[in-house]
């Protein structure tokens, strides 16, 4: 079997390797030439995959390592009978971590505890709905909206976009770009719903680029600037507006579910996925290949704040500001493009809140309900 296999994605020597050769690209750079005739393609993101890469080629598989498929044109697929493969619900623990993040990290700065805003979240699938459990579990009042759900399961529990805008301190969209249907996400926070936001509301995307009119947001940043962005997704990445960047709060170049478990997760997924396709045994799991943490535990022996001590431990796995300076420095040297996706390719280890273990001791112990809820494995120490 020939597999052409994405340069960014991890272990792919070790979970495809038996399967064939492996061809490793530049997932932008992959064309019909690359796929003329190879059997799989294994992508990312970023790839187009359509029915000009596949014309002439002689792929009978296509797996995408990642959560979000609007880069799969499935018609084109079906059209030449290719098997196809997602890996849902790979890297959502890691887009929480990043919400996690970015929220406390602007409570710090501004100065306003999360602990006691309503949060809304727009669309409630993998990843919605673990931010919903973590923010539940912390005692976060948060409220969601969820059409499709709604409609599926009645409406108990779900509100109107409207209604979110409406209420919600800060909103977080985790939809998928759907263009078309009933339920289309396209520029769904469009001009009139960017508008109607009131001051102080903090907006963060870490869906789809497409999912917010980017005009009607430099709009109101530029002009009130009374509202607060934070962006890992952008229309047109890696060309993304350079204006926009500079006036949102938190800029990062799509990496929120880049966590290392997340990644080896949806390679790992793909890999169980071509091995039912070749009807071939399944050699590992996923603990074959995910190595162990670099920091493993964090003893905490004073109680503080709650706020201070979910960023103190949070910081110790991962820290947005880093990605934000990381694309900052990138595009001054490198220009918009090249420095967005020079930050993707180079991203650096990162690891979930899950690895670390929280060992607790004396009075911070009291930490115990808060660490956990927020995604630690926490345990008590003498
Ligand atoms: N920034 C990043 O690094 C990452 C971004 N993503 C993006 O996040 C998206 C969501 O991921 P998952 O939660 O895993 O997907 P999912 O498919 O599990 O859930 C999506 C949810 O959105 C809901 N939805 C659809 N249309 C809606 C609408 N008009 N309004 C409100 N809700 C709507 C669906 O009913 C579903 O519950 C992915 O499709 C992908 O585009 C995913 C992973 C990483
Ligand atoms: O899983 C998804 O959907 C994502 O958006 C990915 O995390 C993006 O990963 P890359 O394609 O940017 O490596």
């Amino acid at each position: 079997m020939k597999l052409i296999v994405d340069a960014n994605i991890p272990a792919a020597e070790r979970c495809f390797g038996d399967f064939g050769s492996i061809t490793r690209l530049p997932g932008r750079e992959i064309n019909a030439e690359h796929v003329k005739d190879a059997d799989a393609l294994i992508v990312r993101s970023i790839t187009q995959v359509n029915e000009a890469l596949l014309a002439n080629s002689s792929i009978r598989f296509v797996g995408t390592c990642t959560i979000g498929t609007d880069h799969i044109d499935h018609a084109a697929l079906a059209a030449r009978n290719i098997a196809f493969a997602s890996a849902p619900g790979c890297n959502a623990e890691a887009v929480v971590d990043y919400v996690l993040s970015s929220l406390l990290t602007l409570a710090e700065r501004a100065g306003w505890p999360l602990l006691s805003r309503t949060v809304g979240v727009v669309g409630a699938g993998n990843v919605g709905s673990r931010l919903l459990a973590r923010l539940n579990a912390l005692g976060v009042n948060a409220l969601v909206c969820d059409p499709p759900r709604a409609e599926q399961e009645g409406g108990q529990g779900f509100v109107a976009l409207d209604t979110l805008i409406d209420r919600c301190d800060i909103l977080c969209l985790h939809t998928p770009l759907v263009k078309d249907g009933p339920h289309a996400t396209y520029q769904l926070l469009n001009a009139q719903r960017i508008n109607e936001l009131a001051p102080g509301t903090v907006l963060l995307n870490a869906g789809r680029g497409d999912c917010i009119d980017e005009m009607a947001l430099r709009g109101r940043l530029m002009g009130k600037g009374d509202i607060t962005a934070v962006l890992d997704v952008w229309e047109n990445e890696p060309g993304i507006d350079a204006s926009l960047r500079d006036l949102v709060a938190l800029a990062t170049p799509h990496i929120a579910g880049h966590s290392l478990d997340g990644k080896l997760r949806g390679t790992w997924m793909i890999q169980q996925a071509l091995a039912r396709h070749a009807e071939r045994p399944i050699q590992n799991t996923f603990a074959d290949i995910c190595p162990l943490p670099v920091l493993a535990s964090l003893h905490v022996q004073e109680a503080l704040p709650v706020e201070d001590a979910l960023r103190l431990c949070m910081r110790a796995v991962y820290d947005v500001r880093r990605d934000h300076d990381s694309l900052q420095r990138q595009v001054l040297l490198q220009g918009i493009r090249q420095g967005f996706d020079d930050c993707r390719a180079n991203y650096p280890l990162r690891r979930e809140f899950a690895t670390l273990n929280v060992q607790l001791s004396g009075n911070a112990v009291a930490l115990e309900a808060p660490l956990s809820a927020a995604g630690f494995c926490v345990s008590r120490v003498s």
